[in-house]
Protein backbone atom coordinates (compact mmCIF):
# COMPACT_ATOMS: atom_id res chain seq x y z
CA UNK A 1 0.00 0.00 0.00
CA UNK A 2 1.66 3.50 -0.95
CA UNK A 3 1.89 5.97 2.00
CA UNK A 4 1.72 9.82 2.82
CA UNK A 5 2.38 12.21 4.82
CA UNK A 6 0.64 15.09 5.59
CA UNK A 7 2.54 17.94 8.03
CA UNK A 8 -1.02 20.41 9.07
CA UNK A 9 -2.89 21.77 11.02
CA UNK A 10 -5.91 19.94 12.78
CA UNK A 11 -9.30 21.35 12.08
CA UNK A 12 -11.61 20.35 15.45
CA UNK A 13 -14.81 20.53 12.96
CA UNK A 14 -13.18 17.93 10.32
CA UNK A 15 -13.34 19.89 7.70
CA UNK A 16 -10.17 21.37 6.73
CA UNK A 17 -6.89 20.58 7.52
CA UNK A 18 -5.28 16.72 9.02
CA UNK A 19 -8.85 15.84 9.17
CA UNK A 20 -9.13 16.54 5.54
CA UNK A 21 -6.54 14.88 4.42
CA UNK A 22 -6.45 11.64 6.11
CA UNK A 23 -10.04 11.03 5.04
CA UNK A 24 -9.34 12.04 1.43
CA UNK A 25 -6.14 10.19 1.40
CA UNK A 26 -8.63 6.96 2.87
CA UNK A 27 -11.10 7.35 0.44
CA UNK A 28 -7.99 7.13 -2.14
CA UNK A 29 -6.55 4.09 -0.69
CA UNK A 30 -3.42 5.27 0.30
CA UNK A 31 -2.20 5.07 3.96
CA UNK A 32 -2.05 8.13 5.78
CA UNK A 33 0.48 9.88 8.13
CA UNK A 34 0.65 13.06 9.89
CA UNK A 35 2.41 15.31 11.79
CA UNK A 36 0.57 18.28 13.43
CA UNK A 37 1.99 21.95 12.79
CA UNK A 38 -1.17 23.75 14.91
CA UNK A 39 -4.06 22.75 16.78
CA UNK A 40 -7.06 24.89 15.97
CA UNK A 41 -10.40 25.15 17.69
CA UNK A 42 -12.33 25.71 14.69
CA UNK A 43 -15.76 25.24 13.46
CA UNK A 44 -18.00 26.03 9.80
CA UNK A 45 -18.04 29.72 11.38
CA UNK A 46 -14.68 30.46 11.59
CA UNK A 47 -11.57 29.81 13.70
CA UNK A 48 -12.17 30.38 17.38
CA UNK A 49 -8.34 29.47 18.66
CA UNK A 50 -4.64 28.47 17.35
CA UNK A 51 -2.06 26.65 19.20
CA UNK A 52 0.69 26.00 17.46
CA UNK A 53 3.36 23.05 18.10
CA UNK A 54 6.89 23.78 18.51
CA UNK A 55 9.11 23.59 15.71
CA UNK A 56 10.78 20.67 17.93
CA UNK A 57 7.64 18.87 17.79
CA UNK A 58 6.98 19.51 14.52
CA UNK A 59 10.47 17.89 12.92
CA UNK A 60 10.28 14.59 16.20
CA UNK A 61 6.77 13.40 14.56
CA UNK A 62 8.66 14.14 10.62
CA UNK A 63 11.73 12.31 11.85
CA UNK A 64 9.43 9.07 13.36
CA UNK A 65 8.11 8.42 10.16
CA UNK A 66 11.27 9.15 8.12
CA UNK A 67 13.73 6.75 10.10
CA UNK A 68 10.93 4.32 9.99
CA UNK A 69 8.02 4.06 7.72
CA UNK A 70 8.98 6.27 4.91
CA UNK A 71 6.32 7.97 2.57
CA UNK A 72 5.82 7.92 -1.36
CA UNK A 73 4.12 11.78 -1.08
CA UNK A 74 4.15 14.61 1.39
CA UNK A 75 1.78 17.35 1.52
CA UNK A 76 2.21 20.64 3.65
CA UNK A 77 -0.76 22.80 4.76
CA UNK A 78 -1.35 25.02 7.44
CA UNK A 79 2.26 25.58 8.98
CA UNK A 80 1.84 29.13 10.89
CA UNK A 81 5.33 30.46 11.27
CA UNK A 82 8.98 31.03 9.87
CA UNK A 83 10.16 28.33 12.10
CA UNK A 84 8.06 25.64 11.57
CA UNK A 85 8.94 25.86 7.43
CA UNK A 86 12.19 25.91 8.42
CA UNK A 87 11.83 22.35 9.87
CA UNK A 88 9.54 21.12 7.69
CA UNK A 89 12.37 22.10 4.85
CA UNK A 90 15.01 20.29 6.40
CA UNK A 91 13.26 17.74 6.93
CA UNK A 92 11.99 17.00 3.33
CA UNK A 93 16.03 17.72 2.58
CA UNK A 94 17.22 14.74 5.08
CA UNK A 95 14.94 12.20 3.90
CA UNK A 96 15.16 13.47 0.23
CA UNK A 97 11.50 13.58 0.03
CA UNK A 98 10.88 14.28 -3.88
CA UNK A 99 6.80 14.28 -4.37
CA UNK A 100 6.42 16.89 -2.17
CA UNK A 101 2.51 19.40 -2.37
CA UNK A 102 2.91 22.54 -0.91
CA UNK A 103 -0.96 24.04 -0.03
CA UNK A 104 0.68 27.80 0.64
CA UNK A 105 -2.57 27.86 3.45
CA UNK A 106 -2.50 31.67 4.62
CA UNK A 107 -6.50 32.61 5.64
CA UNK A 108 -9.12 30.34 6.71
CA UNK A 109 -12.48 31.33 5.39
CA UNK A 110 -14.12 33.20 7.84
CA UNK A 111 -10.47 35.33 7.93
CA UNK A 112 -8.78 33.96 10.48
CA UNK A 113 -4.57 33.84 9.88
CA UNK A 114 -3.31 30.45 9.68
CA UNK A 115 0.49 31.79 8.70
CA UNK A 116 1.89 34.67 10.22
CA UNK A 117 2.82 37.44 7.77
CA UNK A 118 7.04 37.48 7.93
CA UNK A 119 6.71 33.33 7.62
CA UNK A 120 5.85 34.51 3.27
CA UNK A 121 9.68 35.02 2.91
CA UNK A 122 10.58 31.72 4.62
CA UNK A 123 8.01 29.78 2.86
CA UNK A 124 9.09 31.19 -0.73
CA UNK A 125 13.17 30.64 0.29
CA UNK A 126 13.20 27.38 1.68
CA UNK A 127 10.02 25.66 1.31
CA UNK A 128 8.99 26.07 -2.42
CA UNK A 129 12.31 24.81 -4.03
CA UNK A 130 11.51 21.63 -2.60
CA UNK A 131 8.12 21.62 -4.30
CA UNK A 132 6.96 19.12 -6.65
CA UNK A 133 3.53 20.79 -7.04
CA UNK A 134 1.88 24.12 -5.07
CA UNK A 135 -1.82 24.84 -5.09
CA UNK A 136 -2.47 28.24 -4.00
CA UNK A 137 -6.37 29.83 -4.46
CA UNK A 138 -5.89 33.02 -5.97
CA UNK A 139 -5.47 35.51 -3.11
CA UNK A 140 -2.88 33.38 -1.72
CA UNK A 141 -1.05 33.47 -5.07
CA UNK A 142 -1.13 37.32 -5.18
CA UNK A 143 0.35 37.28 -1.54
CA UNK A 144 3.38 35.09 -3.37
CA UNK A 145 3.84 37.08 -6.45
CA UNK A 146 3.02 40.55 -5.72
CA UNK A 147 0.78 40.17 -9.00
CA UNK A 148 -2.76 40.95 -8.47
CA UNK A 149 -5.02 38.77 -10.37
CA UNK A 150 -8.04 39.58 -12.55
CA UNK A 151 -7.96 37.86 -15.71
CA UNK A 152 -6.56 34.61 -17.52
CA UNK A 153 -3.27 36.38 -18.38
CA UNK A 154 -2.29 37.92 -14.62
CA UNK A 155 -2.79 33.88 -13.28
CA UNK A 156 -0.30 32.73 -15.98
CA UNK A 157 1.95 35.33 -15.08
CA UNK A 158 1.78 34.54 -11.59
CA UNK A 159 2.28 30.53 -12.43
CA UNK A 160 5.47 31.91 -14.40
CA UNK A 161 6.50 33.45 -11.28
CA UNK A 162 5.96 30.75 -8.96
CA UNK A 163 7.63 28.52 -11.32
CA UNK A 164 10.69 30.67 -11.10
CA UNK A 165 11.28 30.49 -7.62
CA UNK A 166 11.78 26.83 -7.89
CA UNK A 167 8.13 25.20 -8.25
CA UNK A 168 8.22 22.21 -10.52
CA UNK A 169 4.65 22.84 -11.10
CA UNK A 170 2.21 25.32 -10.14
CA UNK A 171 -1.76 24.87 -9.80
CA UNK A 172 -3.96 28.30 -9.34
CA UNK A 173 -7.15 27.06 -8.27
CA UNK A 174 -10.41 29.28 -9.35
CA UNK A 175 -12.70 28.50 -6.54
CA UNK A 176 -12.08 32.06 -5.59
CA UNK A 177 -12.78 33.50 -9.19
CA UNK A 178 -16.04 34.25 -8.26
CA UNK A 179 -19.16 35.90 -10.72
CA UNK A 180 -17.83 32.77 -13.57
CA UNK A 181 -20.59 29.63 -13.67
CA UNK A 182 -17.19 27.76 -13.95
CA UNK A 183 -14.34 27.05 -11.25
CA UNK A 184 -11.11 26.26 -13.86
CA UNK A 185 -7.36 25.32 -11.99
CA UNK A 186 -4.48 26.49 -14.26
CA UNK A 187 -1.77 23.79 -14.14
CA UNK A 188 2.11 25.45 -15.44
CA UNK A 189 4.77 22.72 -15.54
CA UNK A 190 6.77 25.65 -17.11
CA UNK A 191 6.78 24.37 -20.50
CA UNK A 192 2.56 25.11 -21.10
CA UNK A 193 -0.46 26.08 -19.76
CA UNK A 194 -3.66 23.17 -18.84
CA UNK A 195 -7.05 24.02 -17.11
CA UNK A 196 -9.15 22.11 -15.74
CA UNK A 197 -12.67 23.40 -15.72
CA UNK A 198 -16.01 22.27 -14.09
CA UNK A 199 -19.30 23.74 -13.55
CA UNK A 200 -19.16 25.81 -10.29
CA UNK A 201 -21.62 24.87 -7.52
CA UNK A 202 -23.50 27.61 -5.91
CA UNK A 203 -23.30 26.85 -2.25
CA UNK A 204 -21.50 28.12 0.37
CA UNK A 205 -20.20 24.88 2.13
CA UNK A 206 -16.77 24.78 0.62
CA UNK A 207 -14.91 24.54 4.03
CA UNK A 208 -11.80 23.06 3.30
CA UNK A 209 -11.64 22.51 -0.45
CA UNK A 210 -8.59 23.39 -1.27
CA UNK A 211 -7.11 21.09 1.69
CA UNK A 212 -9.22 18.22 0.09
CA UNK A 213 -7.83 19.10 -3.35
CA UNK A 214 -4.29 18.90 -2.45
CA UNK A 215 -4.60 15.96 -0.65
CA UNK A 216 -6.12 13.87 -3.61
CA UNK A 217 -3.30 15.47 -5.28
CA UNK A 218 -0.80 13.82 -2.96
CA UNK A 219 -2.52 10.57 -3.03
CA UNK A 220 -2.25 10.21 -6.88
CA UNK A 221 1.27 11.25 -6.84
CA UNK A 222 2.07 8.64 -3.97
CA UNK A 223 0.04 6.01 -6.20
CA UNK A 224 2.56 6.91 -8.97
CA UNK A 225 0.35 9.01 -11.15
CA UNK A 226 2.07 12.50 -13.13
CA UNK A 227 1.58 15.29 -12.10
CA UNK A 228 -1.40 16.20 -14.91
CA UNK A 229 -3.42 13.01 -13.90
CA UNK A 230 -3.22 13.57 -10.28
CA UNK A 231 -4.64 17.09 -10.57
CA UNK A 232 -7.10 15.74 -13.23
CA UNK A 233 -8.28 13.15 -10.42
CA UNK A 234 -8.17 15.73 -7.80
CA UNK A 235 -10.66 18.00 -9.66
CA UNK A 236 -13.17 15.28 -10.11
CA UNK A 237 -12.57 14.35 -6.64
CA UNK A 238 -13.24 17.98 -5.37
CA UNK A 239 -16.37 18.04 -7.47
CA UNK A 240 -18.12 15.09 -6.31
CA UNK A 241 -17.44 15.99 -2.83
CA UNK A 242 -18.55 19.86 -3.14
CA UNK A 243 -21.56 18.37 -5.13
CA UNK A 244 -22.79 15.93 -2.80
CA UNK A 245 -23.62 18.54 0.48
CA UNK A 246 -23.79 17.12 4.09
CA UNK A 247 -25.47 20.46 5.40
CA UNK A 248 -23.02 20.26 8.81
CA UNK A 249 -23.00 22.97 10.97
CA UNK A 250 -24.58 26.88 10.72
CA UNK A 251 -21.60 28.41 8.51
CA UNK A 252 -19.49 26.88 5.46
CA UNK A 253 -20.06 23.58 5.57
CA UNK A 254 -17.50 20.94 4.53
CA UNK A 255 -17.48 19.03 1.66
CA UNK A 256 -18.30 15.27 1.72
CA UNK A 257 -15.13 12.92 1.26
CA UNK A 258 -16.64 9.84 0.79
CA UNK A 259 -19.00 11.49 -2.34
CA UNK A 260 -16.58 10.02 -4.70
CA UNK A 261 -15.97 6.54 -3.83
CA UNK A 262 -19.53 6.31 -3.47
CA UNK A 263 -19.74 7.34 -7.36
CA UNK A 264 -17.09 4.91 -8.12
CA UNK A 265 -19.01 2.05 -6.64
CA UNK A 266 -22.75 3.20 -7.65
CA UNK A 267 -20.84 3.23 -11.73
CA UNK A 268 -19.78 -0.60 -11.31
N1 LIG B 1 -18.20 26.38 -5.88
C1 LIG B 1 -17.35 25.55 -6.46
N2 LIG B 1 -17.75 24.74 -7.48
C2 LIG B 1 -16.88 23.87 -8.07
N3 LIG B 1 -15.59 23.76 -7.72
C3 LIG B 1 -15.12 24.53 -6.73
C4 LIG B 1 -15.97 25.48 -6.05
N4 LIG B 1 -15.22 26.10 -5.09
C5 LIG B 1 -13.99 25.58 -5.17
N5 LIG B 1 -13.90 24.64 -6.17
C6 LIG B 1 -12.74 23.82 -6.51
O1 LIG B 1 -12.20 23.36 -5.28
C7 LIG B 1 -10.77 23.34 -5.34
C8 LIG B 1 -10.23 24.25 -4.24
O2 LIG B 1 -10.30 25.59 -4.68
P1 LIG B 1 -10.38 26.88 -3.78
O3 LIG B 1 -9.93 28.02 -4.63
O4 LIG B 1 -11.73 26.95 -3.16
O5 LIG B 1 -9.33 26.52 -2.65
P2 LIG B 1 -9.12 27.19 -1.23
O6 LIG B 1 -9.58 28.58 -1.22
O7 LIG B 1 -7.68 26.94 -0.91
O8 LIG B 1 -10.02 26.34 -0.26
P3 LIG B 1 -10.09 26.36 1.38
O9 LIG B 1 -9.34 27.56 1.85
O10 LIG B 1 -11.53 26.35 1.70
O11 LIG B 1 -9.47 25.08 1.83
C9 LIG B 1 -10.41 23.77 -6.76
O12 LIG B 1 -10.25 22.61 -7.55
C10 LIG B 1 -11.61 24.59 -7.21
O13 LIG B 1 -11.75 24.59 -8.61
C1 LIG C 1 -6.19 23.68 10.12
C2 LIG C 1 -6.63 24.30 8.86
N1 LIG C 1 -5.86 24.16 7.75
C3 LIG C 1 -6.26 24.73 6.59
C4 LIG C 1 -7.42 25.46 6.49
C5 LIG C 1 -7.82 26.12 5.19
O1 LIG C 1 -8.99 25.68 4.71
C6 LIG C 1 -8.20 25.57 7.67
N2 LIG C 1 -9.37 26.27 7.67
N3 LIG C 1 -7.78 24.99 8.83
Amino acid sequence: MKKAITIAGSDSGGGAGIQADLKTFQELEVFGMSALTAVTAQNTLGVQAVYPMTAEAVSKQIQSIGEDMGTDAVKTGMLFNAEIIQAVSEQIVEYNWQNVVVDPVMIAKGGASLLQLEAITSLKKYLLPLAMVITPNIPEAEVLTGISIRTDEDKEEAAKYLYNLGVKHVVIKGGHDEGRDVSVDLLYDGNEFKTFTSKRIPTKNTHGTGCTFSAAVTAELAKGLSVNEAVSKAKHFIQAAIEDQLLIGQGHGPTNHWAYRKRMVAMR
